[in-house]
């Protein structure tokens, strides 16, 4: 057979002679080490790479394989070498692996049983990582029933692999054509004699027949190579990059090339005005422990008598470092408006009368004195550090949004689609500038993330209808490709809609069944539930709130606007409020953006 040919000698000795052709199960793949590794690499991946699935969670990394194929993104080393490590060892038949799904299942979690389809070469790797499974394995439906016995996923039950952490797993041929696998939703398996590379998987793990094992949390990566990959991206038919007038003056080219390049911009989160202000400071009393001793009796005693009630986020002590460089405990006492009757100009502010005596012993407590605390816990971490140079503070921090403040939350790829994104935008406000009569040099592109499609491009139109601003004529776009929508906007040849993107039939299984879920548990989907849009300024608050009821997913814009409704003067993205809430990022190609009006800024800054 062509793969047992081609594979190296070292996976031939790990082949499961008990199990079908043909599977190689390699213990100890890894060390524990790289597990640990690539367990923290899986875990700082930013929140949206994950895809929340019902019965486990995924990242997908290559690129998403389609029937008409992968448009590829470049892997992460950290996969990377492990994509090039079994490749060496002729795991596809000397073809190179090029996507991984990384798998997370928590105990009692599983996958139904299938087969991986043919958009992957026949061979499928996986690395198993945190715990162990069992892989269970099932004929497929046959047409001709045999028995007449109804074929339930019982009895179509044939064996099972158990698969440790840091093994990797390696399935082909019939294995990997015929049977399907999956894992059953359990919090723990009992091994028995169906298991059938027990002696090489209980050798590296001590396990025989009749063991219980309690399943923790496993990822697995499953590594593979997809022969279909598309290198070149197409929208709506045309190239995302359509380069410039090559007879433009060098200075100007040299200026495009410059703000064209993904490292001249970068795309900022609006946040609200709550995550966003300056840290309100509040006066209190505060006092040197002069004796560590007393501590945690000082702490109990100033808690009961001044509780700081609402301000939780405040840590009753601190470690203070002095002028000569020693660190040494001070402790907050109350709030300055807690005690009213306290003289702030007295030369020698008296102990006793912020703290009777009969209520808090006053051992180990030095002379008082005036500090300001931070009034409301902070969001951000940039609050957190400002928040902490006056008193420390908890906080619970929101990774992504850190991330995205140092504007690291889009990757090179990722940042390559979006400025392809706003260059569809971007070209319609030249579209709809170049036709002078009343409209405004903006435009708006509407995208699906999942899919990577624009699926409407609009411009403003306002000379014809003062509401058709470009993200109103977007949002009508998409409804008309869905089959709604109430203008009609044939006679601006730069608008655009792509038809019936819900009714892709490319979808992978895992993505498709997401998208019927989405519709099942919300009822009719909304316009754009799940969409991004990319308008090239920020929008008013006409266009914000059609946002809103549109159930827009994400915006970005490139520059602000002096009357913009998500930034400048609202934040309707971010008003607790409304009922619906969304991200909105600004900067993403902002100078192309800018230089749509002139040298005017439309803000003043
Ligand atoms: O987690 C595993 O080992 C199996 C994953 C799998 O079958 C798949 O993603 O197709
Ligand atoms: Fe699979």
């Amino acid at each position: 057979m062509e793969h047992q040919d081609n594979i190296s000698e070292k996976f031939k000795t790990f082949v499961v002679q008990d199990a079908p052709p043909t599977v190689y199960y390699i213990p100890d793949f890894i060390s524990e080490d790289e597990e640990a590794y690539l367990l923290e690499q899986v875990y700082k991946s930013p929140k949206p790479k994950w895809t929340q699935l019902s019965g486990r969670r995924l990242q997908n990394w290559g690129g998403l394989p389609r029937p008409k194929g992968m448009l590829a993104e470049k892997m992460p080393d950290w996969l990377q070498k492990y994509c090039d490590q079994i490749s060496s060892l002729k795991a596809f038949s000397g073809k190179a692996a090029n996507h991984v799904l990384v798998n997370e299942y928590k105990p009692g979690e599983g996958i139904m049983p299938h087969v991986d389809g043919p958009m992957y070469h026949p061979t499928v790797t996986t690395i198993s990582l945190g715990s162990h499974t069992l892989l269970d394995f099932y004929k497929p439906l046959s047409s001709t029933q045999e028995s007449g016995e109804p074929q339930t996923e019982e009895s179509r039950y044939q064996f099972s692999l158990l698969v440790r952490p840091r093994s990797l797993l390696v399935l082909q041929d019939h294995m990997y054509q015929s049977l399907l696998h999956g894992i059953q939703p359990r919090f723990q398996d009992t091994l028995t004699d169906a298991v059938r590379n027990l002696p090489s998987a209980a050798e590296a793990g001590g396990a025989v027949a009749g063991d219980n094992l309690p399943r923790g949390t496993r990822v697995s990566l499953t590594i593979r190579h997809v022969p279909k990959v598309i290198k070149t991206t197409f929208l709506l038919g045309k190239k995302i990059r359509q380069k410039t007038d090559v007879m433009e003056p060098q200075s100007k080219r040299r200026k495009e090339a410059e703000s064209d390049n993904a490292d001249f911009w970068v795309a900022l989160p609006v946040l609200s005005d709550q995550q966003s202000q300056d840290t309100e400071l509040i006066p209190a009393f505060a006092a040197p422990i002069t004796d560590k001793k007393e501590t945690s009796r000082l702490i109990k005693e100033l808690r009961s008598l001044y509780p700081l009630t609402g301000l939780t986020h405040i840590k009753r002590v601190r470690s203070h470092k002095s002028a000569d460089g020693l660190y040494s405990p001070q402790v907050l006492l109350c709030l300055v408006s807690d005690a009213p009757d306290v003289d702030l100009h007295s030369e020698s502010l008296a102990i006793e009368s912020l703290l009777p005596p009969d209520i808090v012993g006053l051992e180990g407590l030095g002379l008082p004195f005036l500090v300001k605390i931070p009034a409301f816990p902070p969001l951000t971490r940039p609050q957190f550090q400002l928040a902490s140079k006056h008193w420390p503070t908890t906080f619970h921090e929101d990774k992504q949004v850190t991330v995205a403040l140092r504007g690291e939350l889009f990757g090179g790829p990722q940042k390559a689609r979006m400025q392809g994104y706003m260059e569809a935008a971007l070209a319609a406000a030249r579209a709809a500038a170049g036709l002078g009569s009343g409209q405004e040099p903006v435009g708006a592109a509407m995208v699906d993330p999942k899919e990577e499609r624009i699926l409407a491009v609009g411009h403003d139109c306002r000379g014809g209808n003062p509401l058709h601003h470009a993200v109103m004529v977007c949002i009508d776009l998409v409804a008309r490709g869905q089959g709604g929508g109430a203008y009609s906007f044939e006679k601006y040849p730069a608008c655009t809609a792509a038809m019936s993107p819900t009714s892709s039939h490319s979808k992978p299984a895992a993505e498709s069944s997401k998208t019927i879920a989405r519709v099942v548990e919300e009822g009719q989907p909304y316009i754009c539930t799940g969409y991004d849009l990319y308008v090239t300024r920020e929008p008013c608050v006409m266009c914000a709130m059609a946002l809103v009821h549109s159930r827009i997913g994400r915006v970005f814009y490139g520059t602000a606007s002096a009357d913009g409704a998500l930034g400048t003067k609202y934040k309707i993205h971010t008003q607790k409020d409304l009922n619906h809430r969304f991200d909105v990022f600004k900067g993403v190609l902002s100078q192309q953006c800018k230089d749509l009006y002139g040298l005017k800024d439309p803000i003043k800054h």
